[in-house]
C-alpha cells in the first residue's frame, strides 16, 4: 500500500470513528483510498459542463465532489443514511448536486422512481444534454445498474463504473472466451465494452476479497439500430444462453415448439448457413442480433395475416 492510500485510509477510519459508524459490507461499503484512481475514473468520463452524471453509491462523497467540480450537474444515490449524510457535508459548496437517499433500483429490472424522476427533471431543463453514468457500483447491484442503463432509451453516453474483475470479463468477453455469455451479447450488441485498469484489493478499505475493474462502455449507435426489438432481443439471447452448448437447432425448437415446426425453424436458419453443428457459444454478437431480427419478424408474420386477412 502506498503512503498516499496509507494517508486515506487513517482519514476515513478517523471519520467513521468520530461517528461511530463501520462500513457496512452487505451494501458493498468498500471505498477508494487511492485517490489517483477516483482522479482516473473522473478523467475517464471527459467531463463538460453540459454533462449530467448520475452516481450511484454516494459512499462518503469524494467522488461526488470531484464529478461536481467538471459536471454540469451531478445526480448522486446513496441508499445508507449516514453515507448520504457524510456525502452532504462533503459536497456542501456545489450547488449542482442532487443526492438522493434511496435505494437505486426499484427492483432488478428498474431504476427506482425517484432516480428516474430526477435524470427527466436535469435532461428537461437543457434539452440535448447527454448522461453518463460514473461510479464505483455497489457490487450486489452492478450488473442490473449497468444493464438497466443500456435498456432504457435515456441518452447515455458513457459508462466508467468499478466493478468486480470477474463481471468486467463478462461483460466484455468475445466469441470465443469462456466468460462469452448472455450479459457480454445484450451489452456489446449496444455499446463497445473496455476494461480500462485492473484495481488490487488493496485500493479499497476495507479490502474487498475480489480484484475489480474499472469498465467503460460507449453506446453502439449502428449496431443498435439493428436490434428490431430490444425487449425480444433481451430474452432470446437469455434463453438461447441458457442452453449455451446445446446444438443451436435444437435449442430453437425447444423454444419455439409452440409457435414453429421444425421445417419453420429450418426456414428461418437456412439464411445463415449454420453448421449441424452449431451452438449459441459460438456465434458472434452481430450474428445473434440477426438471428433474433429473424425470427422476431417471423414471429410477426402470422400477427399480420390475422390483422389483414385478404
Ligand atoms: C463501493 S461504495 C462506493 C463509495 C464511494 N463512491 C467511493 O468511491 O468510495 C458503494 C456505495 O453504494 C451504496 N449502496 C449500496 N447499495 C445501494 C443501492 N441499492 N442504491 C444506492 N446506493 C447503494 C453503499 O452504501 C456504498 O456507500
Amino acid at each position: 500500500m502506498s503512503e498516499a492510500e496509507r494517508q486515506t485510509q487513517s482519514h476515513l477510519r478517523d471519520l467513521f470513528d468520530s461517528r461511530g459508524i463501520s462500513p457496512r459490507k452487505i451494501l458493498g461499503q468498500n471505498f477508494l483510498i487511492d485517490l489517483n484512481l477516483v482522479e482516473y475514473i473522473v478523467e475517464q468520463a471527459r467531463l463538460t459542463p453540459d454533462d449530467l452524471v448520475l452516481e450511484i453509491g454516494s459512499g462518503t462523497g469524494s467522488m461526488t465532489a470531484m464529478l461536481a467540480a467538471e459536471a454540469g450537474d451531478v445526480i448522486s444515490v446513496e441508499v445508507d443514511p449516514v453515507m448520504h449524510k457524510l456525502a452532504g457535508e462533503a459536497v456542501m459548496m456545489f450547488d449542482n448536486v442532487t443526492l438522493l437517499n434511496c435505494d437505486a433500483l426499484k427492483n432488478k429490472n428498474t431504476f427506482a422512481p425517484e432516480v428516474l424522476a430526477a435524470i427527466a427533471e436535469k435532461l428537461e431543463e437543457r434539452p440535448g444534454r447527454k448522461l453518463k453514468l460514473v461510479a464505483n457500483l455497489p457490487y450486489v447491484i452492478a450488473t442490473p445498474v449497468v444493464s438497466n442503463l443500456v435498456k432504457t432509451e435515456l441518452p447515455w453516453s458513457a459508462i466508467i463504473v468499478t466493478i468486480q474483475w470477474e463481471l468486467g470479463q463478462r461483460m466484455g468477453a468475445r466469441v470465443g472466451s469462456s466468460h462469452y455469455g448472455a450479459l457480454s451479447v445484450w451489452l456489446q450488441a449496444q455499446a463497445r465494452v473496455k476494461t480500462l485498469k485492473r484495481l488490487r484489493p488493496s485500493v479499497f478499505w476495507p479490502r474487498p476479497k475480489v480484484t475489480s475493474a474499472i469498465v467503460r462502455l460507449l453506446p453502439d449507435a449502428k449496431l443498435k439500430k439493428r436490434i428490431l426489438d430490444r425487449d425480444f432481443f433481451q430474452d432470446f439471447v437469455r434463453r438461447l444462453f441458457h442452453h449455451r452448448r446445446k446444438l443451436l437447432r435444437s435449442v430453437l425448437v425447444g423454444m419455439y415448439r409452440k409457435q414453429f415446426s421444425k421445417p419453420d425453424i429450418d426456414a428461418i436458419l437456412a439464411p445463415f448457413q449454420f453448421k449441424e453443428t452449431a451452438r449459441a457459444e459460438e456465434l458472434d454478437v452481430k450474428t445473434l442480433v440477426d438471428l433474433a431480427a429473424a425470427f422476431r419478424a417471423a414471429l410477426d408474420v402470422p400477427a399480420r395475416i390475422a390483422a389483414d386477412p385478404t
